[in-house]
C-alpha cells in the first residue's frame, strides 16, 4: 500500500461520510480531515450561512481564531469556493465546507458554536421587520437542525429581525425539549461596537478604552444606549445625548443608506461577531469576568427577551445582569423599546405556535 492509499484508508476511517462526498478530491484534503480529528484542541464551529455578506468575511476572521479547531462552513449556494479560499489561510483550523439542506445535518453534528447569519438583508427603506417573511422560516429550519444534531451547542443569531428571530429558535429548541436559555444569545454586539466608536469620538478617546452598554433589542428604538453608564466615566451635553442616541439607533440605517440597494453591514458585523463568538469561545474554555451584551432570554424586565449585560461561561449566558441606575432619558427610551419589543417576540413566538 502506497502512502496515499495509506492516507486515504486512515481519511475513511476518521471521516467516513466526508471520504464518500469526496471521493474525487484530491489526497491533500483528506490529509486535512485527518489532521483535524487527531489535532489540536480546540472548539468546533459552524457558520451558517457562511458564503454571504457577513459570513465570507467572518469565516475569515474565525479561521483566524486559535480557539477554534475545525470550523464548519455552511450555506445553500457558494460554500466550496469559500471553504477552498479560507482553507488555504496558514492558520490551525481544519475547515470543512457543506452545500444545501442535504448537507446541514454533517455540518452541525458536534459543534460546540454555531453562528447564524444566514438570511436576505436589508434595503433603502425597509425595516428590519420587513425581513421577517423570509428570515423567520430560514432560522426555523436552522434551529430544527440544531436541535437535532448539536443541542448543546451554544448559538449565535445574527439574522434579522433579531428581536423576533430569537424567540423563533427558543420556540423551535422548546418543543424538540432542547432549549437552553443560557445557549442561545441574539447578536448586539455591532450596537455595542458602534456606541464605543460613536462615543469615543466625541470623547476624543481611543473606542477601545471606552464602555458602552447597549440594552433593549437590535432594532431603531429598541436599541438603548445607556450613556450615563459610559466609561471611563464622563458627562455628555443634551445635545450630545441626542446625537449619540439617534446615531446609534440609526446605525444600521446609515450603512443600508450608504450602499445604496448593495445590502447592509457585513464587514462591520462580521468584526462584531466574530468578537462575540470569541468571548463566547472563551467563556466556553472557562476564563472567568467574560461580559459583553446580548439579546437573551431575561427576568430583567417584565419581558421574556432583552439585551443586557451578560456573563459568558462554560454554560453559555450564565448571568444576566439587571439594568443599573437609569437617568430620566433614559427611563423614557426604555419605556419605548419595551412597547416595540413586546410586539416583536410575540410575532416569533406565534410564528412557531400558530
Ligand atoms: N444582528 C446584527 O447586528 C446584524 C444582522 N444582520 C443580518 O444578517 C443577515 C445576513 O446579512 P448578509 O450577510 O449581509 O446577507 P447576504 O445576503 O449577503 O448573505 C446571507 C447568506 O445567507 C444564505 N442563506 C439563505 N438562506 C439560507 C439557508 N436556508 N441556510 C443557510 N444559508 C442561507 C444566502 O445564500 C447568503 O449567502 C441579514 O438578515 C441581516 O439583516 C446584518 C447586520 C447586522
Ligand atoms: O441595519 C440592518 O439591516 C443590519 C443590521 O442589523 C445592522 O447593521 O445593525
Amino acid at each position: 500500500m502506497d502512502a496515499n492509499q495509506r492516507i486515504a484508508r486512515l481519511s475513511a476511517h476518521l471521516c467516513p461520510q466526508k471520504f464518500q462526498s469526496m471521493e474525487e478530491s484530491s489526497s491533500l484534503v483528506e490529509r486535512a480531515n485527518c489532521r483535524a480529528k487527531g489535532g489540536a484542541p480546540g472548539f468546533k464551529v459552524a457558520i451558517l450561512g457562511a458564503a454571504g455578506g457577513i459570513g465570507q468575511s467572518l469565516s475569515l476572521l474565525m479561521k483566524m481564531n486559535p480557539l477554534v479547531s475545525v470550523l464548519h462552513l455552511y450555506d445553500v449556494v457558494n460554500t466550496p469556493g469559500v471553504t477552498a479560499d479560507v482553507s488555504h489561510m496558514d492558520t490551525s483550523a481544519v475547515v470543512r465546507g457543506f452545500l444545501g439542506a442535504k448537507e446541514l445535518e454533517n455540518a452541525l453534528t458536534g459543534m460546540d458554536l454555531v453562528i447564524i447569519p444566514a438570511g436576505v438583508p436589508r434595503k433603502p427603506g425597509m425595516t428590519r421587520d420587513d425581513l421577517f417573511k423570509i428570515n423567520a422560516g430560514i432560522v426555523k429550519t436552522l434551529s430544527e437542525g440544531i436541535a437535532k444534531c448539536c443541542p448543546n451547542a451554544v448559538v449565535n443569531l445574527i439574522s434579522n429581525p433579531v428581536n423576533s428571530t430569537v424567540p423563533i429558535a427558543a420556540e423551535v429548541f422548546k418543543k424538540a425539549g432542547t432549549y437552553d436559555p443560557k445557549k442561545l444569545l441574539g447578536v448586539t454586539m455591532l450596537d455595542v461596537v458602534r456606541a464605543k466608536t460613536f462615543v469615543a469620538e466625541v470623547l476624543g478617546l481611543d473606542p477601545r478604552e471606552v464602555d458602552v452598554p447597549v440594552v433593549g433589542g437590535h432594532a431603531g428604538v429598541t436599541i438603548l444606549p445607556l450613556l450615563s453608564q459610559v466609561k471611563p466615566a464622563c458627562s455628555f451635553t443634551p445635545e450630545e445625548i441626542e446625537y449619540l442616541t439617534k446615531r446609534i439607533q440609526d446605525g444600521g440605517t446609515e450603512v443600508v443608506q450608504a450602499k445604496a440597494g448593495a445590502g447592509s453591514a457585513t464587514l462591520s458585523m462580521a468584526f462584531a461577531a466574530a468578537k462575540f463568538a470569541d468571548a463566547c469561545l472563551r467563556g466556553l474554555r472557562g476564563d472567568a469576568n467574560i461580559v459583553e451584551c446580548a439579546f437573551v432570554d431575561s427576568q430583567v424586565t417584565e419581558l421574556p427577551f432583552f439585551a443586557s449585560k451578560v456573563r459568558i461561561g462554560r454554560n453559555g449566558a450564565e448571568e444576566v445582569y439587571q439594568l443599573g441606575p437609569l437617568n430620566e432619558y433614559e427611563r423614557v427610551g426604555l419605556d419605548k423599546a419595551k412597547k416595540e419589543l413586546a410586539d416583536s417576540i410575540q410575532k416569533g413566538v406565534s410564528f412557531i405556535r400558530k
